[in-house]
């Protein structure tokens, strides 16, 4: 081994020049392939995943000569890094390329899906059934959207799940892990940390069953007691969104006070003209209020903000991307003119100003503290935007009054995008881990499915689902195999960052009024966070931030403490469901 720490610093710096070109050669390819789905772009694209999984390698390889026992914690942390190269383990060469081509088939056939209503009427994702279930309060015609887009994914997407799964968990067993889920977990370094999320979706569920109970009375009104089943679940396509992960587009009719004004800012979006730009020179101005960093030019010049009109192909899901050469950062997002899609420009946004804050570190500590962190930024600034106060002070909101019933209307639409996601965010990898590790097998993918979405978010299927049906294959996250469970970490974590930086900002109230706009207090403290990137532990940071050193869910109980008193009185002991899913065969329901 080398014991020699100059000749160690030495690799250090010719790796982190070296890994930068790579990562942005990748980045380069993979963004066209993204940006024009062809399979010319899609080989060139594989044909630079394989050269930067062949350089991982090799970097690994090499770095495991030298002697970590006489570094400092921090070379000794990016030799670590270095090491830790995921499915690029595989020595395989024809199993690794095998394993990118499934990955990019996956995605390719979720990004260019399109669910047939009709024999020639076929729509994509984005933005036509996202507006079908946005608008449409027709219980057949969200029947066929949300059967139609399962048809057109699940099936096509279910073998080649099976054999992602058994090359992935191949390639990781090499560096030790005992599975892909073990390894994905690994990132959020606590051992206990499967039983800390156990723990905080445990102590965030009354708040959901409460909210679950209003929604399922308000849409019996809407549809009608018939179309719901006896054992208390809510019918998965009838909440507004086609995985029923968020329930915002029902605000209108989900409020407790509906004599006030409207809190959904969608149509005076569209009546100002918002453009797209206007939408992320808006994000991109709170960013500045803080004395964030702003956008660069090439942000502006070559990310991709809204669907190409040319008919090409692209992957419309958005994402945030980091050409790793210190100035180019880009966007990918087909945006909608809708309050949706302002909210996930700044969450988009959140993800490059944690890209231009650690821009300056060693490569490997160019990443969040850990994933959720990463996915908690844009947030956090987000929480402060959506105050009636600051959507009056941009003049998306017109009267706000500070009644109690305004107050509770407000917690309710908070509740629909934040509360509502909880179980979701939760279960998604729940599902996937027991994929990985085998507890479930490929012909219980569905039945294991629907299993947790019955039990944990209270949602039955609204028609009936066989073994040959795939419906994880339906939500982006799986054929894209990106983890989910860091967006239940990032919605615990938020309320606790949003509760430090409202402190900071010198801000006195209720934590739900808190807008930190302008507060350059508050910027100095979360950029100091998000420079570390993640050079240092996630729990030394959240220390740091909100002075304490684990995922707490209590600031987001304290956020919504009003509205669940509110709820409970209106519930009394009319909340909750079968853990089971209702029986579907037209026989026995009767
Ligand atoms: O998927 C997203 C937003 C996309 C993203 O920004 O998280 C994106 C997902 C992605 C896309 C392609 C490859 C990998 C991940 N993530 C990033 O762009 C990203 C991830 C890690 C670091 C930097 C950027 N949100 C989730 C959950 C969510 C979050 C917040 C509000 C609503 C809903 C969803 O829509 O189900
Ligand atoms: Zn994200």
């Amino acid at each position: 081994l080398i014991n020699n720490v100059s000749a160690a610093e030495a690799f250090l710096a010719t790796y982190n020049a070296e890994a930068s070109q790579v990562s942005n050669r990748y980045a380069e390819a993979s963004w066209t392939y993204n940006t024009n789905i062809t399979e010319y772009n899609q080989e060139i694209m594989l044909k630079e995943r394989l050269a930067a999984d062949k350089f991982s390698q090799e970097a690994a390889w090499n770095a495991s000569g030298y002697n970590l026992t006489v570094m400092d914690a921090t070379m000794r942390r990016q030799f670590v890094k270095i090491m830790d190269i995921g499915t690029a383990a595989q020595t395989n060469e024809t199993k690794l390329i095998h394993l990118g081509q499934i990955e990019s088939e996956m995605e390719t056939i979720y990004s260019t899906a399109k669910a047939c209503l009709a024999p020639e009427k076929c729509l994509p994702l984005d933005p036509d059934l996202t507006r079908i279930f946005t608008t449409s309060r027709d219980y057949d015609q969200l029947i066929a959207a949300w059967k139609g887009w399962r048809d057109a994914t699940g099936p096509k997407l279910k073998n080649l799940y099976t054999e992602f799964v058994t090359l992935s968990n191949e390639a990781v067993r090499n560096l030790g892990h005992a599975d892909l889920g073990a390894y994905w977990r690994s990132r959020y370094d606590t051992p206990e940390f499967e039983a800390d999320v156990q723990a905080l979706f445990d102590q965030l569920r009354p708040l959901y069953e409460h909210l679950h109970a209003h929604a399922r009375r308000r849409l019996k009104t809407i549809y009608g007691k018939d179309k719901f089943p006896s054992s208390g679940h809510i019918p998965a396509h009838l909440l507004g969104n086609m995985w029923a992960q968020q329930w915002s587009s029902l605000v209108d009719e989900f409020v407790p006070y509906k004599g006030k004004p409207s809190l959904d800012v969608t149509p005076e979006m569209v009546h100002q003209n918002y453009t797209a730009e206007k939408i992320f020179h808006t994000a991109d101005n709170f960013f500045q209020s803080l004395g964030m960093i702003p956008m660069p030019e090439p942000f502006w010049n070559k990310s991709m903000l809204k669907k190409p009109t040319d008919g090409r192909d692209v992957v419309c899901h958005a994402s945030a991307w980091d050409f790793s050469n210190g100035i180019d950062f880009r966007i990918k997002q087909c945006t909608d003119i809708t309050q949706q899609h302002l909210e996930t420009a700044h969450h988009e946004m959140g993800h490059i100003e944690y890209y231009l804050q650690y821009k300056d570190q060693p490569l490997v500590f160019q990443k969040g503290a850990n994933p959720g962190f990463h996915e908690a930024v844009g947030d956090v600034i987000a929480l402060s935007v959506q105050t009636p106060e600051h959507m009056k002070s941009i003049g998306l909101l017109h009267s706000v009054s500070n009644d109690t019933e305004t107050d509770i209307n407000f917690l309710m639409s908070m509740a629909l995008q934040k509360i509502a996601f909880l179980p979701f965010g939760f279960l998604i990898d729940q599902w996937r881990w027991r994929v990985f590790s085998g507890d479930t097998k490929p012909e219980q993918y569905n039945e294991h499915w629907w299993n947790l979405r019955c039990r944990y978010q209270g949602v039955s299927a609204p028609v009936e689902r066989s073994a040959s049906d795939f419906d994880p294959g339906a939500k982006f996250h799986i054929p894209a195999n990106t983890p989910y469970i860091r967006y239940f970490v990032s919605f615990v974590i938020q309320f606790q960052f949003h509760k430090a930086l409202c402190d900071k900002s010198g801000y006195i109230g209720p934590l739900h009024r808190c807008d930190i706009y302008n507060s350059t207090e508050a910027g100095t403290a979360l950029s100091e966070m998000l420079k570390l990137g993640s050079s240092k532990p996630w729990t030394d940071e959240m220390q740091n931030l909100t002075g304490q050193a684990k995922m707490d869910a209590q600031p987001l109980m304290d956020y919504f403490k009003p509205l669940l008193e509110y709820l409970r009185k209106e519930n009394g002991n009319d909340y909750g469901w079968d853990p089971i899913c209702p029986d579907l065969t037209p026989t026995s329901s009767g």
